[in-house]
């Protein structure tokens, strides 16, 4: 379960979009919101966009691996298409905030992989949330005075990096992924493995 967190605007969807389109390994946890659509955004594609009502029902009957409110809206990750992607021994990659991030460590402990993004510098910051042009100056704004707020969690994540360049910052999450692939622990089939190989010698 591969987290990615960032304050908004830093390039956390960019960079998991390049991720998912590149690696058949991993699939995406598509959240459910009750924020407005954006241009360019396709529902059941990047997020189910949900009315109040529906998010309600779907929280008390329990659907939600996870849910919080950012930036007043309702955001949640539902519990069974991530147990089937995981059954299918697909990762996961949750675009989410620092409460999810915190809820999915509770839920799923070790095999919660966790990166923070943050950006070069406040300006960048938003220079990146005015061109991405999707939101009013009312809402950048909220989403600016909310970057702190995200930003002091870093500490809580296993790897950090600061996006300066798409490319390296794509690579630098390919390399994560790549290493945490490896580690023993995860290598459920490997005793099996050892064992035969031994047997050889
Ligand atoms: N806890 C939680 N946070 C989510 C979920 N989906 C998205 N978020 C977070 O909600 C915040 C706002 O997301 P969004 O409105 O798409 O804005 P963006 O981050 O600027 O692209 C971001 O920090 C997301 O990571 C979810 O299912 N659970
Ligand atoms: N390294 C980067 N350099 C310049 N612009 C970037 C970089 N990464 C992302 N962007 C741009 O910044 C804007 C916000 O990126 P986005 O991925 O939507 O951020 P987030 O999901 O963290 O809110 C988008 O217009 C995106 O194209």
């Amino acid at each position: 379960m591969l987290v990615l967190s960032s304050p908004s605007g830093a390039g956390k969807t960019t960079i998991a979009r390049r991720i998912l389109d590149e690696d058949e390994g991993i699939a995406p946890s598509i959240s459910h919101t009750t924020r407005a659509k954006r241009k360019g955004e396709t529902n059941g594609k990047d997020y189910h966009f949900v009315g109040k009502d529906t998010f309600s029902q779907m929280r008390d009957a329990g659907d939600f691996l996870e849910w919080a409110v950012v930036f007043d809206n309702y955001y949640g990750t539902t519990r069974a298409p991530v147990e089937q992607a995981l059954a299918q021994g697909r990762d996961v990659l949750f675009d989410v905030d620092w409460q999810g991030a915190a809820a999915l460590r509770d839920a799923a402990g070790e095999d919660v992989v966790s990166v923070f993004v943050l950006p070069p510098s406040a300006g960048a910051l938003e220079d990146r949330l005015k061109t991405r042009a999707q939101d009013s100056e009312d809402v950048v704004a909220r989403r600016m005075r909310g970057a702190s707020n995200e930003i002091q969690h870093w500490v809580e994540y296993d790897y950090v990096l600061v996006n300066f360049d798409v490319d390296k910052s794509v690579e630098a999450v390919r390399a994560i992924l790549a290493a945490e692939r490896l580690r023993r622990a995860r290598f459920t089939g490997l005793k099996g493995f050892v064992q035969s190989l031994l047997a050889q010698l």
